[in-house]
């Protein structure tokens, strides 16, 4: 009975069950439309914009309108993070990283790598050179592999994992200033885990943290088991790492952000919320964090790409005027060049308007929209919910960089556009995430036509569900621009 009442002035929802409270009526939706989100739009259209859940032991809020979205983003009540087994098992059992951290922890842990990621990059030139040189390569692999086919000026290309390589080498050239060959075998394994890693889980927890008994009594089945092992292989190529910095490691002569984390772990000044683990933990928030967004929304983006070649080729045109074709594009050509601007957002708008944002949790009993939020609850932006609205976005389901042109020609952000999440907890990543998009994708169009290779269907934008969606394996047939 308890377990069936709902809090005075909770968000409406459908009926709690004892134990399951709404997990069945949400895995039935899901089951119907495919998707977690698409679930919940469809309890948003009964219920309005904020649906209050509770799905095991979990009581979950999930907005799906912009004013929700904006004052749960701003509200510091929800700036706490989700607790319990889920979040806790991936970082040695206690809680440690950036991303599902909050409170005084967070605060001083997010504050330090965000000043030292500036130093190493993050909108100042370094950061620039270190995407530079990855587009670079990426274009010169593209071309080595025209070069091998058969009539050397085109070849059918694998699209979906493309740009994972070049994104994760960013990444971890800051991190750990290493970088790794797209043929690499250890960077491939870590691809891989990191792959399989995003299929098997949801932003808003797994069947073992709503439930958590199922650890003990069906750790395979609830997805414990290969939850536990995937991170156990993360956390070893990581240690691996960080030992050989020690090793080689000189005090006041960083080389990048493990570096200067290890010589903060030195220091007098050294508070209680540093540790090696907690290094580990924000290294592999790092990967976990920017790997697969970036690079699935640049699947997203190519994907798009094949299917409006009009849009490809406005883009062309606009590459050959502002750069030409005797050097690259670099990032300093940015102002000048607002629809590659506009791709990169329409880019990260269809990739995130088919998931939520990393949930949030209320440190206190406060107000959402006027409802009660008991302390504790989950609150969870459906950001597919508001970047698909179409009071919002002129036919949103076409791929359309345009909407983010002025009359004047110039860049527009509509106030709804939050793909990269908005207040205290907003994307550490952004400018790099935002800065791979482009070059790669400037870099790629100015060199080669892409299109549905001759007797395929064209690809389909379905994509595959799972903590950030991916789109399926497409094929693309990649020709030497004329
Ligand atoms: C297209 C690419 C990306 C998208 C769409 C994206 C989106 C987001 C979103 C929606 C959040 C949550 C905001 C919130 O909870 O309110 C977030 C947080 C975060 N992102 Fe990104 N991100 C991207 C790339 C990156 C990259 C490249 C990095 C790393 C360098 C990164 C690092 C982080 C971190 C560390 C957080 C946690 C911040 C915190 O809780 O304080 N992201 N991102």
């Amino acid at each position: 009975y308890m377990d069936m009442r709902k809090p005075k002035n909770y968000p409406p929802g459908p009926k709690w069950l004892p134990i399951l409270g709404s997990a069945l009526t949400v895995s039935s939706l899901r089951k119907q439309t495919g998707y977690l989100y698409r679930a919940t739009i469809c309890l948003a259209e009964s219920y309005g914009p904020i649906v209050g859940l509770k799905v095991g032991k979990d009581r979950q809020v999930v907005c799906c309108g912009y004013n929700a979205i904006k004052e749960m983003l701003t509200k510091e009540e929800f700036d706490g993070r989700p607790q319990g087994p889920f979040y806790e098992t991936r970082t040695w059992g206690t809680r440690r990283g950036l991303l599902l951290t909050d409170e005084e922890f967070w605060v001083e842990q997010r504050r330090f790598v965000l000043r030292h990621l500036r130093e190493f990059g993050f909108g100042k030139r370094t950061m620039a050179e270190l995407v530079q040189e990855e587009a670079v390569q990426l274009v010169e692999d593209f071309k080595e592999k025209i070069k091998k086919s058969k009539d050397g000026k085109g070849e059918i290309m694998e699209m979906r994992d493309a740009f994972s390589v070049g994104v994760l080498n960013t990444l971890w050239s800051m991190m750990a200033s290493k970088r790794y060959n797209s043929e690499d075998k250890e960077l491939k394994d870590l691809q891989a885990l990191l792959t399989e890693l995003f299929a098997n889980i949801d932003m808003v927890g797994a069947l073992f943290s709503q439930f958590p008994f199922l650890r003990y009594i069906a750790p395979e089945a609830s997805g414990y088991k290969t939850f536990v092992n995937i991170h156990q292989q993360v956390w070893k190529f990581l240690r691996a790492e960080l030992d050989s910095h020690k090793d080689t490691f000189i005090l006041n002569q960083p080389r990048d952000l493990m570096d200067v984390y290890l010589q903060m772990l030195h220091s007098d000044d050294k508070k209680e919320s540093y540790s090696e683990s907690q290094l580990l933990a924000i290294c592999m928030d790092m990967f976990m964090a920017g790997s697969e967004t970036t690079s699935k929304s640049l699947g997203f983006g190519f994907l798009y790409l094949l299917l409006n070649p009009e849009v490809q080729k406005k883009a062309q045109e606009e590459i050959d005027r502002v750069v030409g074709r005797d050097r690259l594009p670099t990032l300093n050509d940015r102002p000048n060049m607002p629809y590659l601007e506009a791709l990169v957002l329409e880019s990260v708008r269809v990739f995130m308007g088919r998931t939520f944002s990393i949930p949030h949790r209320a440190l206190k009993d406060t107000t959402l929209q006027g409802y009660h939020i008991p302390k504790d609850t989950m609150v969870i932006a459906n950001f597919a919910a508001l970047l698909n609205d179409d009071d919002v976005w002129d036919h949103p389901d076409r791929f359309c960089p345009d909407r983010f042109i002025g009359c004047d020609g110039k860049l527009i952000v509509p106030d709804e556009y939050l793909p990269f999440g908005y207040g205290k907890h907003r994307c550490m990543g952004q400018t790099l995430a935002r800065s791979n998009i482009f070059l790669f994708s400037a870099c790629l169009l100015q060199n080669f036509d892409f299109s549905v290779p001759a007797g395929q269907a064209p690809p389909s934008t379905l994509g595959v569900d799972g903590v950030t969606p991916s789109p399926g394996e497409f094929s693309a047939y990649v020709s030497l621009r004329s």
